[in-house]
């Protein structure tokens, strides 16, 4: 079942076209790992997806309500505990288990300590136990184990596998193998939108991508 598909999608950053041609679809228990050099417009496409930017052209078949995005700055409240963001998040998306959350990102021993207290890669690990909370289908996750150590990379990947299994979908963008068997991989470098050919457009263009 296709959970997910988009169509003739080009999207833009600084007002200026980024990628354009996407055409992909991810079903239901699949993964699509987003892959490109830095700049190539991973972020500005997941960020898109999400409805937190508008598209240039095309179309993206479900709805952000859908999603579940999360990125660097991840919505934290830092002078809430670690259970009190989650206990937050679960009654903002109308859940209500936030211990298979802590759980599964191994927080239990930091359910109390201030979100502002946390390590990056402890706070990371917050961030990711948001999704779960969420009870969204499909998650948008942008380089989402930056400052994990190697042990927080598995439990992740088993949370994504989790996810998978019960139906759900993931797009992520990421420059780690993560070892998911059920992910295909898009490299966005051959939509990398053309610049413009000459006139006034160009110097802008060039500057948005330096
Ligand atoms: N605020 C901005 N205004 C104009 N252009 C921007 C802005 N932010 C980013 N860009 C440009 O948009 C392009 C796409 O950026 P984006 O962050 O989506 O790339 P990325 O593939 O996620 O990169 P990375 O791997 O480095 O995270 C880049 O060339 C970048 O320089």
């Amino acid at each position: 079942m296709t959970m997910l598909s988009v169509e003739g999608l080009a999207v833009s950053r600084g007002g200026l076209p980024v990628l354009e041609g996407l055409d992909f679809a991810v079903e239901a228990g699949h993964a699509l790992v987003i892959r490109g050099p830095n700049g190539v417009g991973k972020t500005t496409l997941l960020r898109t997806l999400a409805g937190l930017q508008p598209a240039l052209a095309g179309s993206i078949s479900i709805p952000p309500e859908s999603m579940a995005y999360a990125a660097h700055s991840d919505g934290l409240k830092s002078t809430l505990s670690v259970r009190e963001n989650l206990t937050f998040w679960a009654s903002v998306y109308a859940t209500h288990e936030i211990e298979p959350a802590l759980e599964r990102m191994n927080l239990r021993g930091l359910a109390d300590r201030a979100a502002m207290s946390l390590s990056a890669g402890q706070k990371r690990r917050l961030g990711l136990a948001r999704l779960l909370v969420t009870g969204r289908p499909v998650w948008v996750l942008d380089e989402p184990t930056v400052s994990l150590d190697t042990a927080s990379v598995a439990l992740f990947a088993d949370a994504v596998r989790t996810h998978l299994a019960g139906g759900g979908t993931a797009l992520i963008a990421t420059h780690i193998d993560l070892g998911l068997e059920e992910a295909r991989v898009l490299d966005l470098t051959p939509f990398k939108a053309k610049p413009p050919e000459e006139g006034g457009l160009k110097g802008a263009f060039d500057e948005a991508f330096l």
